[in-house]
């Protein structure tokens, strides 16, 4: 849509750092000729602004040609700082921005770093930026508060991007539950039990039917499921001639599943069939939790987990022949320190062990300390799965295991398994929020 910006808004325009403010009533853009032909493009704003956002009203602008920033003044008092070759590039216009894909058309190859400001027209809701080449961009002012570089609001920003505050547990945590049906009818419910993977990292979903095909109906949920070697959905059963650990009636200790792919599925989706008559009991923990205890209890153990590179192996044949080998930190931290990610299963910890031989007796002392904690009452939780019980989990995050149990001809314990991404689930979460709350 173009429409000619209504010279009532137009209350301040700036000229290589000056600010004119125009006295009521005059309405003389310093360029006549485009005065007339300044057909201006409206840009994109998405409906979750439009709805929820508070408007954000514009004082007046400054253009800085030393720092190539504009500096936008809001009514409330506080300043945002935007610099040229930022809003150079994202241009909403049409020639520059694909607003149908919401994607960007301007390669970077036609972006000028170095690029200078002719004038800035702003209304209280709106900025206009008339280029060198007499380019225009237009920027909404809701828009633009929204992607302030100032730290508080990054910091806000990327928590609600990637909701990255966890909420740490131990024994004490009640599982969280929902109905699985629900799960899969109400978006609310579905919304709650995404928001509360990510912040717990673990939900029981309950009174899914006793039948395959449920972890399938949770992937469609989500969007789709994550392929491994062992397929799009597994069956953990007690299994003759096994092709993983899962796969018999042992015991399987505290693991994250699958770190012998570089990138290990996010989320796991663990269906319980039909249990064990006698043990399988599950035990879950929080491995950020522990890993953070670590930190404080044993900071050598822990330096030692979050630097040596262990190589994790896996082969065999299942949906297809494999042989995956790859490298793991115990314990992954982000570039703050913080941890984000834990990559353990002692059944496909390589027998290759990349380091120097004196640092082998340390790793071992290190990873002990650290599973030693987990196993500690107040950080561990014990608890059987019942049939039609659906375990989802931050495979990240948490590690899980079993006890072993009694294997019985023709009434066996069996599980339905399978993994979805982060990526994805993320997403879903996204979407579930603007349909149902428009995106605060
Ligand atoms: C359950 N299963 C067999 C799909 C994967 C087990 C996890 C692993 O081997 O790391
Ligand atoms: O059998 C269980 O309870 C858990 C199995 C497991 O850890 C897995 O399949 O990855
Ligand atoms: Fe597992
Ligand atoms: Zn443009």
């Amino acid at each position: 849509m173009w429409r000619s910006i209504p010279k009532c808004l137009i209350n301040n325009i700036i000229f290589r750092n000056r600010v004119q403010r125009l006295p009521a009533g005059q309405n003389s853009l310093c360029r006549p000729k485009q005065e007339v032909s300044l057909q201006i493009y409206r840009p994109h704003t998405p409906t979750a602004f439009k709805i929820s956002m508070p408007i954000s009203v514009i004082e007046k602008v400054e253009a800085f040609d030393k720092q190539r920033c504009i500096t936008v003044h809001w009514d409330d008092g506080n300043h945002s700082q935007y610099p040229y070759v930022w809003l150079r590039d994202n241009c909403q216009c049409p020639q520059c921005f694909l607003s149908s894909a919401k994607a960007r058309k301007l390669p970077i190859e036609d972006l000028d770093v170095n690029i200078s400001v002719e004038k800035v027209i702003s209304t209280d809701s709106k900025i206009s930026v008339v280029w060198p080449d007499q380019h225009i961009s237009e920027f909404d002012s809701n828009w633009l508060k929204t992607r302030s570089f100032a730290q508080t609001t990054r910091k806000e920003r990327q928590q609600k991007l990637f909701l990255t505050d966890r909420q740490n547990w131990g024994s004490e945590l009640q599982i969280p539950t929902a109905s699985f049906e629900e799960v899969l009818d109400n978006d609310e419910v579905a919304y709650q039990w995404l928001k509360t993977l990510r912040r717990i990292g673990v939900m029981l979903l309950k009174n899914a039917p006793a039948e395959k095909g449920q972890v399938a109906k949770l992937g469609e949920r989500i969007g789709y499921l994550r392929l491994t070697f062992y397929g799009l959905t597994w069956q953990v059963e007690d299994k003759a001639g096994a092709n993983n650990v899962a796969y018999t009636s042992g015991k399987l200790s505290l693991h994250t599943d699958y770190p012998a792919l570089h990138r290990p599925p996010g989320i796991q989706l663990l269906h319980c069939i039909k249990p064990a008559e006698i043990g399988g009991e599950t035990q879950i923990v929080d491995g950020f939790h522990v890993a953070n205890q670590l930190r404080q209890l044993n900071p050598d153990a822990f330096r030692i987990l979050t630097s040596i590179f262990v190589d994790f192996t896996d082969s065999g044949v299942d949906y297809c022949d494999f042989s995956l080998q790859s490298k793991h930190r115990i314990i992954d931290l982000d570039h703050n320190g913080k941890v984000v990610q834990i990559n353990f299963n002692n059944a496909t910890r390589d027998s290759i062990f990349d380091v120097p031989v004196e640092l082998v007796h340390p790793f071992f002392s290190a990873l002990k300390d650290y599973m030693n904690l987990m196993y500690k009452p107040e950080n561990l939780i014990t608890f059987k799965m019942e049939a039609g019980d659906v375990l989802t989990f931050d495979n990240w995050r948490i590690l899980h295991g079993r006890q072993n149990y009694i294997s019985t001809v023709g009434s066996s314990r069996h599980l339905e398994g399978a993994y979805a991404s982060w990526d994805e689930a993320m997403s879903r979460l996204r979407c579930l929020e603007q349909a149902l709350y428009g995106n605060k």
